[in-house]
């Protein structure tokens, strides 16, 4: 997306300071650091005057030049840091990250009137120079406009017709169960990692949609996806990843997190392309076998649209996507589950006691689920408890917004991506793009130094917007105790299922979650199975202090990577 402004240019200085390669710590690379830091320091001075400009821009926070309020961050979980901070500023509050306005959006009625009321206006998505340069703007969570509309609707359509075909993803789920139940069942209750066994449950169902597979838990290539997943997932919490976003150009300089993310992703990115090469081969678009085939089957049809958004590099990104999507955060609430079930016994009796009187021993299924309010309850109370994506995925605004008596400008659209979205870029595009042409001859006014400051400034203009989803689900006008794990919070008096509208994990409005049907699929379905097979409790000794463990991180969180569980047969 943001390829022609974050390509290193040939300045002279860094040229001669990298040799084009490895970084040498010489006294030339200290020049070109405080040089760079020099001119950021002018254009945030710069900025901080525009921001001081813009009426009614939300309270926050005094930002420091260049680090903006990074140092009053906590990296590792920024949603605690909002949360107090929105004590002081209120609802909605203005946060800098680097150069980068934020404005976090906190508690259900704040979130509920953006991103529902206000549906279209909150709808995109901000430039993140991580995600840009890893998806180039492609697939479907971190793309913009008209390639976004195209994507959506393909992925719902597609998730939708798997789910109504033959094998229903239900009948997935259940057969996944069994493997799972059967791996389970083979450590005789002695203590385990359960990391493995579910991701791998958790990643074949997606894995099945998209290809049309499923792997043992032991293959070699399903390990090695998810481990490049799961290790991105974690470094996404690096402070590389938050110095990479602030300011790209230096970070690409330095060795770091961001670097194994990039590396990561082209090495998932090459098994994307093997397989769909494979699967060009052979389909048949009469008898379409999985999501890839449906995705080549638009590109056969030559339609004008599929010309212009079904091409290679959005297949790519929107089975990375998918596949990411899919594995990280449903296999981290089941882990939840099964962790908060060993630290309240009698809770988990009460769900195995349910179990045994609606479903018995037979296989569960999603109808079993309405004469299950209790375990319904749990299951809501872990996703609330669990609250695996605090901050949801950035959003921006497509225009100007005044919201709620702020001001909110737009988030300055890459013109790339609008102009010519992932099309080849040819000479006429040009007349339709009046800031690039800007851009361009102002390099050329200014030589090899422009590209490093301008265009990423005026990226950075605008404002992300964060919708605060784990101030929804902590938010004490709508949960009666916020801050403990009480299935209560949905259940009425006489023991019926009770909804509560603030219970939005999967976020909602038009950039909602595209997979929460199957993903509330598969933890009914595994949840319900495995506490049908086992009980789960710590090994002996081991200490389950919640507090211990990490909440999550900046997107997705991953967690429980040391705790072991034991399960026991029924
Ligand atoms: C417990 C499981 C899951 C949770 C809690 C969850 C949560 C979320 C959240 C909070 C977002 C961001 C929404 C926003 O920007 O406002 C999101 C986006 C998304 N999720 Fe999920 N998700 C889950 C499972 C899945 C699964 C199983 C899939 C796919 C098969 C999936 C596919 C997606 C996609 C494609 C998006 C991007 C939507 C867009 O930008 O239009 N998710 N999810």
């Amino acid at each position: 997306m943001l390829k022609l402004f974050s390509e290193r240019p040939n300045i002279p200085l860094f040229s001669e300071a990298t040799k084009g390669h490895e970084l040498h710590f010489t006294m030339d690379l200290v020049t070109v650091l405080l040089s760079v830091v020099v001119i950021l320091f002018l254009v945030n001075t710069f900025r901080n005057q525009k921001q001081g400009n813009d009426k009614n821009f939300p309270p926050g926070p005094k930002p420091l030049p260049i680090i903006g309020n990074i140092h009053i961050m906590d990296i590792g979980k920024p949603h605690i840091t909002f949360m107090q901070l929105a004590e002081k500023y209120g609802t909605v509050f203005s946060f800098r990250i680097g150069m980068s306005k934020s404005i976090i959006l906190c508690g259900y009625e704040t979130i509920k009137d953006a991103l529902i009321n206000h549906a279209e206006l909150f709808s995109e998505r901000p430039n993140i120079p991580l995600f840009s340069e890893a998806t180039k703007g492609h697939g479907v969570i971190f793309s913009t406009g008209e390639n976004w509309k195209a994507m959506r609707r393909f992925t719902l359509s597609t998730l939708r017709d798997y789910g109504m075909g033959r094998r229903t993803i239900e009948d997935k789920i259940t057969e996944e169960s069994e493997y799972l139940i059967h791996k389970l069942k083979s450590y005789e209750g002695k203590a385990f990692d359960n990391i493995t066994s579910i991701y791998a449950a958790v990643t074949n169902i997606i894995v099945s949609i998209l290809l049309s597979k499923r792997f043992d838990y032991e293959d070699p290539t399903i390990l090695r996806l998810m481990g490049l997943v799961n290790e991105n997932v974690k470094l996404l919490s690096s402070p590389w990843v938050v110095l990479y976003n602030c300011f790209p150009l230096l970070a690409k300089l330095l060795p770091g997190a961001h670097k194994t993310i990039f590396e990561n992703t082209k090495e998932f990115h090459n098994f994307i392309i093997r397989t769909f090469t494979k699967q060009k081969k052979e389909l048949d678009v009469n008898d379409q076998r999985n999501l890839i085939d449906a995705y080549l089957a638009k590109q056969r049809e030559g339609k004008a649209e599929n010309i212009k958004f079904f091409n290679n590099d959005n297949l790519i990104s929107l089975v990375g996507d998918l596949f990411g999507a899919g594995m990280e955060t449903t296999s981290t609430t089941l882990r939840w589950g099964i962790l908060l079930m060993m630290k309240y016994p009698e809770i988990q009796k009460k769900v195995q006691n349910e179990i045994e009187r609606v479903i018995g021993s037979a296989q569960p299924q999603m109808e079993h689920r309405k004469e299950m309010p209790y375990t319904d309850a749990v299951i809501h109370e872990i996703q609330r408890f669990g609250d695996i994506a605090p901050a949801a995925v950035p959003h921006a605004t497509s225009q100007d917004v005044t919201f709620r008596g702020y001001f909110i400008p737009k988030k300055v659209q890459n013109e790339i991506e609008r102009v010519i979205g992932s099309a080849q870029p040819q000479m006429e595009h040009r007349k339709e793009m009046p800031y690039t042409d800007a851009v361009i001859h102002e390099i050329q006014r200014f030589g090899d130094i422009a590209p490093a400051a301008v265009p990423h400034a005026t990226s950075q203009d605008g404002a992300t917007v964060i919708a605060l989803i784990h101030s929804a689900l902590r938010d004490k006008d709508y949960f009666e105790k916020p801050e403990e794990f009480y299935p209560g919070h949905f259940l009425d008096s006489a023991g019926n299922f009770k909804k509560n509208e603030a219970f939005i994990p999967f976020s909602i409005g038009k950039r909602s979650c595209a997979g929460e049907t199957l993903a509330k699929m598969e933890i009914f379905i595994f949840f319900t199975s495995l506490l049908q097979n086992f009980t789960f409790h710590p090994p002996p000794g081991a200490k389950l202090d919640l507090l211990l463990l990490p909440w999550g991180q900046q997107m997705l969180p991953t967690l429980m990577k040391s705790v072991l569980y034991l399960a026991d047969r029924l």
